[in-house]
């Protein structure tokens, strides 16, 4: 397979809390056929793409956090979305809940190949958020109660002619996640985010939550020579404000394609895998340049 070729993101808008999951999927479905009808290979939804981001809420049982997870995948509601990928001929990343056969909760993506075959998962690691209820804010972040940290570390697998790695949202903050991303070989890195504009631990942050969020992709990019499509979760959802602004960010740490609006939309952009070695065979050659004996405090509590 070639190593150039089209990935397209594909942004939702809000997802109510009510809205089926055979609406969400149809919604996947659309933005899937579009992303075909301009070329792309890969498609990437973002993080928890199935229902609303239900960290923001409290629950009362145990029934109100499992009916947020998928027990299989595909399971009957997202069979149509691997049955498309398979007609069309194109492969997709998804972020959604995953609820294990051991009882076990994670926040989950994947990457299924154009034969709907799936070809890597990978387990959220850096859970933002808290664990215990708090009125205080005027929603929760409840993540690390709902979810438990990921098992997987961060692979990079064989896929479309090259190495491709995931990450979720908060991870894409962290140096460390980029990096063992970059050590472990991926060309094309694959994340979803749901990100509220407002945070109530620092609000006087919330006017640079889009600055952050390509500071820290483009800097994830360029300082370990890899592509990046990052795809949100945006606009209005049940009275909290997601930010838009997916990218598809080059090894440069340039910006080829950006979202305009907050509702479902679909980005391209035509990457090249081979470009990676414009920054890896230079500033960023590791096997030339990286000190590791002078970060053992990385790898420390
Ligand atoms: C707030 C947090 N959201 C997330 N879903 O991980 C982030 O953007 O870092």
């Amino acid at each position: 397979m070639s190593r150039s070729f089209i990935v397209a993101g594909a942004q939702l808008g809000p997802i109510a809390k009510e809205e089926t999951r055979p609406s969400v999927v149809a919604r996947l479905c659309a933005m899937m056929r579009e992303a075909k009808a301009r070329g792309a290979e890969l498609v990437v939804f973002p993080e928890l793409a199935l229902t609303t981001f239900f960290p923001r809420w409290w629950p009362e049982n145990q029934d109100e956090i499992d009916r947020w997870f998928e027990t299989e995948m595909p399971g009957p509601d997202t069979q149509p979305l691997f049955d498309l990928a398979v007609e069309l001929g194109i492969g997709f990343h998804l972020g959604y809940a995953e609820l294990t056969p051991e009882g076990r909760h994670f926040n989950t993506a994947i990457l299924v190949g154009p034969d709907g075959a799936i070809l890597g998962k990978y387990r959220k690691i850096h859970l933002p958020g808290h664990r215990d209820r708090q009125d205080w804010r005027p929603f929760q972040h409840l993540e690390k109660y709902y979810f438990e940290k990921g098992d997987l570390g961060f692979p990079a697998f064989d896929a479309f002619g090259g190495k491709l790695g995931m990450c979720i949202c908060n991870d894409r903050r962290w140096p460390e996640t980029w990096r063992m991303l970059g050590l472990n070989g991926a060309e094309l890195v694959v994340l979803g985010y749901n990100t509220p504009l407002h945070y109530p631990p620092a609000p006087e942050h919330d006017h640079l939550q889009y600055f952050h969020n390509e500071l820290s992709i483009q800097a994830g990019c360029y300082q370990n020579g890899l592509w990046a499509v990052a795809v949100a979760k945006a606009g209005f959802e049940e009275g909290c404000e997601l930010i838009a602004g997916s990218i598809i960010v080059a090894p440069t740490g340039e910006v080829l394609a950006r979202t305009q609006g907050s509702d479902d939309e679909v980005i391209t952009a035509r990457i090249d895998l081979d470009r990676c070695s414009e920054i890896r065979r230079n500033v960023f050659d590791f096997a030339q340049h990286r000190e590791p004996e002078e970060y053992r405090k990385i790898a420390e509590r």
